[in-house]
């Protein structure tokens, strides 16, 4: 598998994630090619990988055993339409709300396999993971390969139907943003409450970090995060006020919503591209 010639076709923020995944696992970045339209864009992927890069699509295909379309989905019709894809390879597509029908259509008869997944950004530190759906079409070697590209970037978890990816989405896919935004609001508390900017800043990002190992090792040790929290917030302490406060002001229910809206706008991206094309 590292052999395997991959191609990405755009090498915007997804793309970097999963290729500094696949070099940090070891893939030789030769064997990795990406067409970026934005010249900038191509010298920094070109001086931040070593990858080959090239301004079209048509360029990077040759040989590729795997092919990653890693465009805007409102994108993704006008670059799949024109692609003559090598016989054979495995389409892994990490576009939010495009369902498989839709892409096939868009494919035309190409003889090849297509795999959906949602992966997220942390996969530049291999530290991602990724949800995967395939058809009962799709063979295990081409299941292979999609688990090689984005397991070499974090974890991989199949799913038994594809509409648990929007799920995913609302979960792992957008969720990193959900964490960013609660370190912001905690650093800009921080300096509210009279803290210097830098150190409020490594505080929030510290915290998120320690807090992010604890639950990773409790994930290993079976210990669930309910009881992480637990164990820091003592009977009348701090934490137990801070608690109390986000628990009656919702913050349950406004994750629920949030999270619904995000899978909502899943399928509501994917109906409205099926119906466009
Ligand atoms: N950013 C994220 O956290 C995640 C994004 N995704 C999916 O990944 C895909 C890409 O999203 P991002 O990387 O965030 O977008 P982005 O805007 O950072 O990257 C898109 C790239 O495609 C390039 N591009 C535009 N037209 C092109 C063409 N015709 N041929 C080749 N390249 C072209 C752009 O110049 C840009 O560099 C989307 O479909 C999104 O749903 C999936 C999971 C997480
Ligand atoms: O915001 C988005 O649409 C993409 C998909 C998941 C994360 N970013």
């Amino acid at each position: 598998m590292m052999s395997a010639q991959i191609a990405f076709i755009g090498g915007g923020n997804m793309a970097a994630s999963l290729i500094g995944g696949l070099i940090q696992a070891g893939h030789d970045p030769k064997r990795i090619a990406v067409a970026e339209p934005n010249a900038a864009r191509r010298d920094w992927l070109r001086a931040q990988f070593g990858v080959d890069v090239a301004d079209h699509a048509s360029a990077v295909l040759d040989h590729a055993q795997v092919v990653v379309p890693a465009v805007k989905p409102q994108q993704m019709h006008d670059v799949l339409s024109g692609l003559t894809l090598p016989s054979g390879c495995v389409l892994v597509s990490i576009a939010a709300g495009i369902e498989l029908a839709t892409l096939r259509r868009w494919l035309g008869d190409a003889d090849i396999y297509l795999v959906r997944t949602m992966p997220n950004t942390p996969a530049l530190l291999g530290a991602g993971i990724a949800g995967l759906y395939a058809d009962d079409t799709v063979p295990a070697a081409a299941r292979d390969l999609a688990s090689y590209v984005l397991g070499a970037a974090g974890t991989c978890v199949w799913l038994d139907n594809e509409a648990q990816i929007e799920a995913v989405t609302a979960v792992s896919g957008s969720g990193p943003a959900y964490f960013f935004l609660v370190t912001e609001a905690m650093r800009e508390v921080g300096e509210k409450l009279g803290l210097r900017a830098d150190i409020a800043s490594t505080l929030a990002v510290q915290t998120f970090i320690g807090a992010a190992k604890m639950a990773e090792d409790g994930l290993a040790k079976q210990i669930d995060v309910a009881q992480l929290r637990a164990n820091v917030t003592s009977k009348g302490g701090t934490t137990e006020a801070a608690l109390r406060h986000l628990e009656s002001a919702g913050l349950r229910a406004i994750f629920n919503d949030a999270m619904h809206a995000a899978a909502t706008r899943s399928r509501e991206l994917g109906a409205s591209l099926a119906k466009e094309t």
